[in-house]
């Protein structure tokens, strides 16, 4: 596990830990000092580039990265967002001026789709002294706090959307953490969430990490965007196991899970990154591309395995090195003759790329006296050498370079469009012959009803659509080793903890809930939830199926993994997302259940229409100002409504308003508890705080938002009040069921008015 950051390789641990030090900081290093003539002796060996672009090149590699940030969530929260930024922010920062200079504003990446991704390169002294981009630059922090913005590098942005996901398919993201590319793997899987509710999409999200701790950061990251179609697991992913699943025809047969997209975004070298990780330039030496090969490939093999017919594979490094790209690229096409390179040069067309080189040279001489054009060249000018390297023939370019079509990857270099270095390559294995027989009928009839219909008739819709997913030949798989362990529907998934005696991994088992069990059903009529809720689908973490705090939801087809994997081997982290938590009542009042904020969006849609009270922005200032608002605290013509409440949770919606300069630009759905005498916001300290910043343009008083259990100031919280906040419950639920990360911080947009988790 974690071979590759025993290396030291992008995303390794080695680098990440370096990358804190002083040396790595650029602010820190002369320009003068970015120099490595190995780095220059070896990139000048492969003819990366023109020599009169060489210059270019190198001074790009030693300016400073601009800061790059994407609008993140769902395709109308970041719409929405993207408006203000367009309309609010660029325009206060068109006319800035510092110590006489003229500042440029932010920009829109052009080649990122809807024009959702930023770029500004100012220095830093400018955010701290230039008063209007201080503004802009806390309006980042804060919103990157609450999810809805993701700083991150321009050219890991693109490897998402060359795969091309879709609600429908079954997606895995191989070495995912910390997570930025899985975010948008997530979103594209989301497309159909609107701005109040989140779809349940049919595909699924794997996110996998071979790093135990690295996986937590991937449960953050989902929590941006909380989905019942979303699992993580800490696996290799050079040896990832089959997945199963059971047969359309029986549920005691299965089939493997085979993926419509896979991500394999590699560990690697990292020298692409030396504009932001400046101490690159003292350590780079050859080996460091040469070490990870051998990885990058059995990685990309394996998920080559994993793919359904048809299907698509993007492979991605942040590293410039032939080594680390096109060779592993070349080997894998070598092995895997069913793939081919897809040529994507009409996507994206403002992007501006290289294309992928069918000559390299690598060398295992650390001062690149000399480099090889032929493995045979290499062992033969130092046989001895040679054999105390690890390099294969598969490190140079294969005999048959010229079939495998390697110009159709792609190469991004930093003075191309002021980025960091990157490469990308996108491949597709060949349909089954079922289906590519399908495919020329449907192309045939199209052909035929083209001639037969008018121009502008509508393209008829493609028949064999519905299919495609199901029509890929499983691959054998063997069953022999725990299938007597399925458990029946409805039942648990995997026994206990370490069921599988895999004695390292300590998550909780999955057990599935009786869509009749009684704390079940009772959730649901408190909560008025309608019939449609897919109650079949709600499970707990723990061996014997209780229900001892909270239930997650999750898709079908989570679900039928669950069910169909011993949890343990196939390292099971996370699944689904947490919709109920059990709200422990005071003195004499029973526990109940509630809707998590984070759940809410989920939810809302089996949520009984009728029962979601309407508040106006009074009652909103009130119960966002205030800590347990007595009932009788509020404005006299809502006293009635919140009288008639029932005790424990309800959802309030806040339709768009302004009241004394503060607005709602959208609607506003939040969970509320009731108890005895008073109302209180289920959202946590810095959630109300956002929101009362954004609202209502001024954060909550410390008086108000540091209280605990029991208000002061005249309010007094009564007998039989809540006095556990929702962190509190939550850090109480990771003791009862084992989990590493469910803080509930609930973050509000409020530009966007949607309730949005983070899981710390
Ligand atoms: C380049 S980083 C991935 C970055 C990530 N895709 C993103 O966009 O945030 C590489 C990741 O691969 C992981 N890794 C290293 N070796 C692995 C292996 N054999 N299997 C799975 N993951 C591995 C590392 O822990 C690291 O998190």
């Amino acid at each position: 596990m974690g071979r590759g950051r025993k290396k030291g390789g992008r995303g390794g641990g080695g680098r990440g830990k370096q990358a804190k030090s002083d040396e790595y900081r650029t602010d820190l290093i002369e320009k003068a000092d970015m120099k490595n003539e190995r780095f220059f002796a070896y990139y000048k060996a492969q003819n990366i580039l023109s020599e009169d672009e060489w210059d270019d090149f190198l001074e790009a590699l030693r300016t400073p990265l601009p800061t790059t940030f994407r609008v993140a969530g769902s395709r109308q929260i970041a719409k929405s967002l993207n408006e203000t930024i367009k309309d609010v922010h660029v325009p206060s920062l068109s006319n800035v001026t510092f110590e006489d200079q003229k500042l440029p504003p932010p920009v829109q990446l052009p080649w990122y789709p809807e024009g959702l991704a930023w770029q500004f390169n100012v220095p830093k002294k400018v955010l701290r002294k230039s008063p209007e981009f201080k503004k802009f630059h806390s309006f980042l922090v804060f919103e990157t706090e609450v999810g809805n913005i993701s700083r991150q590098e321009a050219v890991s942005m693109l490897p998402p959307l060359f795969l091309e996901v879709e609600p429908h398919h079954t997606v895995m993201d191989m070495c995912a953490a910390p997570g930025s590319k899985t975010a948008q793997l997530l979103e594209a899987l989301h497309a159909q969430d609107t701005l109040t509710s989140t779809s349940i999409p049919s595909g699924v999200l794997v996110a996998n990490d071979s790093d135990y701790k690295r996986t937590h950061l991937l449960i953050h990251q989902s929590a941006r965007l909380p989905s019942p179609a979303f699992m993580v697991t800490n696996l290799d992913a050079s040896n990832y196991p089959s997945i199963r699943l059971p047969t359309a025809s029986s549920a005691n047969k299965k089939e493997q899970l085979l993926f419509d997209r896979i991500l394999c975004d590699v560990p690697c070298s990292g020298d692409g990154t030396i504009r932001k990780n400046i101490g690159i330039w003292k350590h780079w030496q050859p080996n460091d591309g040469n070490g990870l090969h051998g990885l990058q490939l059995r990685i990309l093999q394996r998920a080559m395995k994993l793919l359904k017919p048809d299907g698509r594979i993007v492979y991605s490094t942040c590293s410039i090195n032939p080594v680390e790209n096109e060779a592993v690229i070349a080997a894998a096409l070598e092995s895997n003759p069913e793939y081919h390179l897809v040529d994507v040069s009409s996507n994206l067309p403002e992007l501006k790329r290289r294309p992928g080189m069918s000559l390299w040279r690598p060398t295992a001489d650390k001062s690149v006296s000399s480099t090889y054009e032929t493995y045979e060249a290499f062992v033969a000018a130092d046989p001895q050498a040679a054999a105390l390297t690890k390099l294969t023939p598969g490190h140079w370019p294969p005999s048959n370079i010229n079939e495998l079509n390697l110009g159709r990857c792609m190469r991004i270099y930093p003075h191309l469009q002021d980025s960091g270095g990157f490469f990308v390559a996108v491949l597709e294995r060949k349909p089954t012959e079922a289906k590519a027989a399908a495919q020329a009928r449907e192309k045939k009839r199209t052909a035929e009803n083209a001639e037969y219909f008018e121009p502008e008739t509508k393209k008829p819709r493609i028949e064999s659509e519905p299919e495609n997913r199901d029509s890929s030949t499983p691959a054998p798989i063997d069953l022999t080793s725990d299938a007597g362990e399925i458990p029946a529907s409805g039942e648990g998934g995997g026994g206990g903890p370490n069921a599988s005696g895999n004695g390292s991994f300590k998550e909780m088992p999955y057990t599935f809930l009786s869509p009749r069990d009684p704390t079940l059903l009772s959730c649901i009529s408190r909560l008025r939830l309608t019939p449609e809720f897919p109650s079949s689908n709600v499970l707990v973490r723990n061996p014997e199926g209780d229900v001892v705090r909270s239930m997650y939801l999750t898709n079908d087809l989570i679900k039928q993994i669950i069910l169909a994997n011993d949890f343990t081997k196939i390292r099971l982290n996370a699944a689904g997302t947490k919709v109920f938590t059990k709200q422990e009542g005071g003195k004499g009042v029973e526990a109940q259940y509630r809707i998590l904020g984070e759940g809410l969006p989920v939810v809302l849609p089996y949520t009984d229409p009728q029962s979601i009270i309407t508040g106006n922005m009074n009652v909103l200032r009130h119960l966002v100002m205030s800590h347990y608002p007595l009932c009788t605290s509020f404005e006299e013509a809502f006293r009635p409504v919140l009288d008639s409440l029932d005790l424990g949770c309800h959802v309030f919606r806040f339709p768009p308003g302004e009241l004394d300069g503060a607005s709602l630009a959208h609607d506003l759905l939040v969970p509320i508890w009731k108890s005895g005498v008073s109302v209180s916001l289920m959202v946590d300290k810095k959630a109300k705080n956002a929101l009362s910043l954004r609202v209502f343009g001024k954060e909550v008083p410390p008086s108000i938002r540091d209280q605990k259990s029991k208000a002061d100031g005249g309010e007094v919280a009564p007998a039989g009040e809540l006095i556990e906040s929702s962190d509190g419950g939550a850090e109480a639920e990771a003791e009862v069921e084992g989990e590493a990360m469910v803080l509930d911080d609930i973050a509000v947009s409020p530009e966007i008015e949607r309730v949005v988790v983070q899981a710390l």
